[in-house]
């Protein structure tokens, strides 16, 4: 059996080496703090994210003083025309910044294969003009152009999104001569093919575009670039992902390597000699698609000319995803209030920044008094342009019979003493795009004061007169919230947007709120046991109980 060694020794070492001198002891663990969020949201991301230019959201710049920004007077008069008297904070910083080739000296405006432009990252709050940030650049550059090439590329995440960005496209560009394509599948294939390529016969080296810029969902583009002849991005100035971390979150055909391969000059062609006849002719390939070009002992590399441009109100700070877009010396924006940037940790901390035009509220409620407080919020405040979100398209259709069925009862009850009825829809994205733009004019006219729709028009669909949003059901995060409640308040108007929120989802929606740094934004609102009252014996009639 070992004998006992005393614990004395055995913590000194004394009892072995007489002359040995006790080392100081090793200080006793402490619990490290752990990272903030904003150091490991750091973690990976490109130095532009870090340095981001932060834009004060309240910041506008009256259109009569913009000399000097690059913007000629002819596209300030049609702005004005527009009704347009200002720019807004994100357009005072990205139209500036996108002109620029515009003033500088010895750079070409559409091709500058040996002055590389920088890639921009566009983090902006719903309803803030971002699509006119970008539009009026693409316009006041392509119309110097003299052929007709594809020279910008929008995608957007759907149809509706498509024939909104070209309608602002079209009305900007009147009068300029620019020719707008549209790619969705909502026509045949080969209808489309006609309407973007002129020869689809003949193999050309530089593509055949009809159109100078197009419009189109990231499917169709990928259908035209395997399946239409002479469809070419090789002179693409600009290549525009609106709703971009939308976009970049969709693997669907592997879409973006896709797009990016499809920009990339093929490798494998040899040097050429510098002559006169090899100089590229207006006609031709676009000049980085040509073989690099030698001056005696030099080789000249030439760079694409073509500038990504990134644009979300919850733009993604995942570093692989952007990372996969291969940006050349991007600078990001973002625009937020003052009093947000200086409260809170940087451009890293995720806070995504609403309209502060936007009243927010929440009631917790019971599953089955949802419908009866929809009801009465409606009603109580003769709300006129409502867009009511549920969680799918199937219950967007459940929930309107209901409040059909319960503003039925309604007004035979109280057919003399009530002037406000519920005139509503279903808005989703089974309908036909004809279908939508007659609903969608109907609510612009008033004949119908409450849109039912899912999540899947929450996007970056513009509806400027949306007087409130009310999320029936509680969006699953932060950024459907956002997209959400940004279809109201729009262009610096007046908005409210109310959640109704389970009793057994306050935990969640309360956490969201308050982890996004948002939570003393939203105010909670009570409902009395009285306010609903005067409508459950409808609700009992119709056996929804
Ligand atoms: N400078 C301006 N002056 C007046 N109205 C403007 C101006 N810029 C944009 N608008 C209007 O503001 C509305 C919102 O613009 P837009 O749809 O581009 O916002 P957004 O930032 O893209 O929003 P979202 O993130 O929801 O897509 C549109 O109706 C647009 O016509």
């Amino acid at each position: 059996m070992d004998e006992e060694v005393p614990k004395k020794e055995i913590e000194t070492g004394a009892a072995h080496d007489p002359g040995y001198e006790a080392l100081p002891a090793f200080p006793s663990p402490t619990q490290q703090e752990a990272p903030s969020r904003v150091l490991v949201s750091a973690q990976g991301l490109d130095q532009a994210f870090l340095s981001a230019e932060v834009i004060d959201a309240s910041r506008t710049l009256k259109l009569e003083s913009i000399d000097g920004i690059g913007l000629s007077p002819k596209t300030a008069e049609r702005l004005h025309e527009l009704g347009i008297q200002e720019l807004f904070a994100v357009q005072t910083a990205i139209i500036p910044f996108l002109l620029r080739p515009l003033k500088e000296p010895r750079s070409h405006p559409l091709s500058s294969p040996f002055n590389p432009v920088q890639d921009i990252c566009v983090s902006a709050p719903t309803g803030g003009g971002k699509t006119l940030a970008y539009v009026v650049p693409i316009v006041e550059i392509l119309s110097a152009r003299i052929v007709t090439r594809l020279r910008a590329l929008i995608i957007v995440p759907t149809r509706d999104l498509v024939s909104q960005v070209r309608e602002t496209i079209e009305a900007v560009s009147k009068g300029r001569g620019l020719k707008i394509g549209v790619a969705t599948g909502q026509h045949s294939f080969t209808h489309e093919q006609n309407a973007l390529v002129g020869d689809l016969n003949t193999p050309l080296m530089g593509g055949s575009s009809k159109v100078d810029i197009l419009i189109c969902t990231p499917g169709r583009l990928i259908d035209h670039l395997n399946g239409t002849p002479n469809f070419t991005l090789q002179h693409l100035r600009f290549l525009i992902i609106d709703e971009a971390d939308r976009l970049l979150a969709e693997s669907f055909q592997d879409w973006l390597n896709q797009v990016l391969s499809a920009i990339k000059a093929p490798s494998n062609s040899a040097p050429r000699m510098l002559s006169v006849d090899a100089l590229p002719c207006p006609d031709s390939m676009a000049p980085y698609w040509q073989p690099p070009i030698c001056y005696s002992d030099v080789t000249q590399t030439l760079t694409t000319s073509c500038q990504k441009l990134l644009f979300s109100a919850t733009l993604t700070h995942d570093p692989s995803k952007l990372s996969a877009l291969g940006l050349r010396d991007p600078k990001y924006f973002v625009v937020r209030s003052q009093e947000r940037s200086s409260n809170h940790g940087g451009v890293l901390d995720q806070t995504f920044s609403f309209p502060s035009s936007l009243v927010q509220h929440y009631t917790i409620i019971k599953t089955e008094d949802k419908p009866l407080l929809l009801f009465h919020l409606i009603l109580s405040q003769s709300m006129t342009n409502v867009l009511v979100f549920t969680k799918s398209a199937s219950s967007t259709q459940r929930l309107l019979k209901l409040l059909q069925f319960l503003n039925d009862g309604w007004s035979q009850q109280r057919s003399q003493e009530s002037a406000f009825h519920i005139m509503a829809t279903a808005f989703s994205s089974d309908l036909s795009v004809h279908e939508r733009k007659s609903i969608l004019a109907s609510f612009k006219e008033g004949k119908i004061n409450v849109l039912v729709a899912s999540d899947l028009v929450s996007r970056g669909i513009d509806l400027p007169h949306v007087s409130h949003v009310i999320s029936y059901d509680v969006p699953i995060d932060m950024r459907k919230y956002v997209h959400r409640v940004g279809r109201t308040a729009r262009a610096g108007r007046a908005g409210v947007a109310w959640t109704l929120v389970e009793k057994q989802e306050a935990h969640h929606f309360l956490e969201m709120m308050r982890e996004s740094g948002h939570l003393q934004d939203v105010s909670k609102n009570r409902i009395e046991g009285n306010d609903l009252a005067p409508y459950s014996s409808l609700y009992e009639v119709s056996g929804s109980r």
